[in-house]
């Protein structure tokens, strides 16, 4: 009988490339959960979420999904008020993510895309990649995005763990102040080593 999937976890900070190396990874036909675009989908236009939320945050939601500056503003200044809100949300993401493993029981790899991996814990990853590049790498793509600004970006990595912090932990760094070919051969043998 096979063991099932090795469970891999992928998270680093802003702007360090996660979303690019988890396309690497499905680009060689790793299957690739989102947990991020879950939970949009669920606080989306008819999303499951929307009934729950609306009835804890009166005004939070519109026909057009969560508001999510609104919502934004009313948890994140709140602890009490972001812990009811994690009390929707996470049993929604996990009862997704257990559909996504039964769904690919066969793959050698899963990979598991977790901004907050860390902070939030997820004992259900097995090991964890981290995507890094030096800091003035990711000030510059961070800076180079519509709306943000060196006081946003600040306030950002202060409310993150640490780059240096996550890459200590972490069982695997993928280097992503490399160009992206670089990167890339790196996935692939990262993935080559974990299926030999
Ligand atoms: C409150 C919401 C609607 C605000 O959405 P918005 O698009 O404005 O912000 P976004 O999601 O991009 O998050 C902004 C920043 O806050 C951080 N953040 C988001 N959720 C959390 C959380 N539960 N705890 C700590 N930090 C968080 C993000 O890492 C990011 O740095 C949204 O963040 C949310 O629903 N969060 C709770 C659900 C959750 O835990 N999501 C994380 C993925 S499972
Ligand atoms: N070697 C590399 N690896 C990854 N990304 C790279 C590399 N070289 C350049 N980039 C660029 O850096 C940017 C990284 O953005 P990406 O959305 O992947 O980051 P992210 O960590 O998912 O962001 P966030 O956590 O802020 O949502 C992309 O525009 C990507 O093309």
């Amino acid at each position: 009988m096979s063991d099932g999937p090795i469970l891999l976890g992928l998270t680093g900070s802003i702007g360090m490339g996660k979303s690019t190396v988890a396309q690497m990874f499905a680009d060689l036909g790793v299957p690739v959960f989102d947990a991020d675009a879950e939970v949009r989908a669920m606080q989306g236009p008819g999303g499951s979420l929307l009934g729950a939320i609306e009835a804890e945050f009166p005004g939070s939601t519109d026909e057009n999904g969560v508001r999510r500056d609104e919502l934004g503003a009313q948890v994140f200044s709140d602890p009490a008020a972001l812990a009811r809100l994690e009390a929707i949300v996470h049993p929604a993401v996990a009862a997704k993510r257990r559909e996504f493993l039964l769904r690919n029981m066969d793959a050698p790899v899963l990979l598991f895309d977790i901004p907050l991996l860390f902070e939030k814990g997820a004992d259900y990853v097995e090991r964890t990649v981290v995507v890094s590049a030096p800091l003035e790498v990711q000030r510059a793509r961070v800076l180079a995005r519509p709306g943000m600004t060196e006081e946003r970006f600040a306030a950002i990595l202060a409310a993150q763990m640490p780059d240096a912090k996550k890459r200590e932990r972490a069982d695997y760094v993928i280097d992503t102040g490399l160009p992206l070919d670089e990167t890339r051969a790196q996935v692939g043998e990262l993935l080559a080593s974990l299926i030999a």
